[in-house]
């Protein structure tokens, strides 16, 4: 965010309310001082970026009236209610109503700009959580946005528009949740195919006897209609080779035959039919090292390597990982319907700190982890609510997590034994906890 956060502050007290203006100031805030609730009111709305802050007793409209009349013009504009008199049930009906905060008179500068950065980053959540839904709405494809401002994206997005234009074969390399999928899909949108569908193969999950039978068809089976095989479904549309380096020598040599013929006889019909596709294979193995050592057919390479995107792992465009985050954070409150979650420092930091092996398939992890209130990172040590009953547990599990790999030794098939959890819970939450067990390995040399 380029520009300093906007609150505005309504007090009928001339002198404390320059007073605040100023040690908001020194704070960072743009603020909007309004001795008159009334006028406080004005330009309020959906797309207001703010927050407010009001006294709660003045003459004419009071802090709770302030606040209603707020509530009905955006009910997610975050107020925050300021006091002389410390009233617990008074405090907890208001924010049983929908008050953002209440705090207690006097409040020092730091606790306030405390409160304040909370709500700001809520309404800014808010906003872009809203537009977000709007470009849903829109019919936009949130989910083929390549995002990024790095050179290397930047370079990338320009090449996918002209990739996409072209009718040629495309290889994508990266390591493994670096978005390969994401960029075939967002060639498929931007290409003259858009229409028709884009076919994923799991390359990896293909099976020797059955190969044919999935490419081309199945044959009916007693009252079962024919299956459409994935060609057949492809035919005008893409193909997307998911992990192709996974294939057999085998079903290297059949999958060559299938797309270098370029038709396909459905079983049952009287003649081949023209086969219309766009190949896009992935590996996040180095394909051409493989073709090399001679465990990847040079044919079928050079068949699909024409065109070669390769993917940076995110700790090479680390510029990216604020904007991705976010995106993944708001992507996630809209798709579980949470309220946004504010972006804490503590969060940033380990945003800044990470190696992130897992590259964005674990951003998003961590991003669905913080908007679901999970993340140990999300608000331990700060302000004084500290973390959390969420945080604690979370907090509790990664100390489990870490004496089982202690006793273990760094061993992690013994150390998910002693926990009795499956593998890929355990890794999912390793990886949530940013725990390594390396780090528990004792060194005797
Ligand atoms: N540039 C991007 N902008 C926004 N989201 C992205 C981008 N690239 C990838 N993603 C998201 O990151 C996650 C992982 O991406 P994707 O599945 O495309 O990676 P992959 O390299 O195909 O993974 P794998 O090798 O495991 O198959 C997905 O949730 C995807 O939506």
């Amino acid at each position: 965010m380029t520009e300093a956060p906007l609150v505005r502050l309504v007090d009928d007290d001339p002198d404390l309310l320059a007073a605040q203006v100023q040690s908001l100031k020194i704070a960072g805030f743009r603020a909007e001082p309004f001795t008159e609730p009334a006028e406080a009111l004005r330009g309020l709305g959906p797309d207001w970026p703010g927050v407010v802050l009001s006294d709660v007793r003045m003459p004419g409209m009071d802090g709770f009236q302030v606040f209603e009349r707020i509530h009905a013009l955006d009910p997610d504009l975050p107020v925050i209610l300021l006091t002389g008199h410390g009233d617990v049930p008074m405090a907890v009906a208001a924010l049983k109503r929908g008050v953002y905060d209440f705090l207690t008179k006097p409040i020092g500068g730091g606790p306030l700009a405390a409160a304040l950065a909370r709500a700001v980053s809520s309404r800014a959540l808010v906003l872009e959580n809203r537009a977000l839904r709007q470009q849903q709405q829109a019919g936009a494809a949130a989910e083929t946005r390549l995002i990024g401002q790095s050179p290397v994206m930047m370079h990338l997005r320009e090449t996918v528009g002209r990739v996409a234009e072209t009718g040629g074969d495309v290889l994508i390399l990266g390591p493994g949740g670096s978005g390969k999928e994401t960029v075939a899909r967002a060639i498929h949108r931007q290409s003259p195919r858009r229409a028709r569908a884009f076919v994923h193969v799991a390359c990896a999950a293909l099976d020797e006897t059955r190969f044919e039978a999935e490419m081309l068809g199945a044959e009916p089976q007693g009252r079962n209609p024919r299956l459409p095989g994935r060609l057949e479904s492809a035919h005008r549309g893409t193909l997307y080779l998911d992990e192709i380096d996974a294939l057999s020598p085998a079903l290297q040599a059949a999958l060559l035959a299938l797309i270098e013929a370029r038709e396909i006889r459905p079983p049952g019909a009287a003649a081949p039919r023209a086969l219309d596709l766009r190949v896009i294979a992935s590996s996040s193995a180095d394909l051409a090292r493989l073709m090399r050592e001679g465990a990847f057919r040079s044919d079928l390479y050079y068949r699909l390597a024409g065109i070669t995107l390769t993917l940076p792992p995110l700790a090479e465009r680390r510029e990216d990982i604020p904007e991705l985050f976010r995106h993944f954070l708001i992507e996630a409150a809209a798709r579980l319907d949470l309220p946004a979650a504010p972006v804490t420092g503590t969060v940033k930091a380990r945003l800044a700190g990470y190696g992130w092996p897992g590259n964005l398939r674990e951003l998003r992890q961590f991003a669905e982890s913080h908007a679901l209130g999970l993340s140990p990172f999300d608000a331990a040590g700060e302000g004084e609510d500290g973390p959390g009953l969420a945080g604690l547990v979370a907090e509790y599990e990664a100390e489990l997590i870490r004496d089982a790999l202690r006793l273990a030794e760094g061993n992690a098939t013994q150390a998910m034994a002693r926990l009795r959890l499956p593998r890929k819970t355990f890794y999912d939450k390793l990886n949530r906890h940013g725990i390594r067990p390396a780090d528990f390995r004792v060194n005797d040399g």
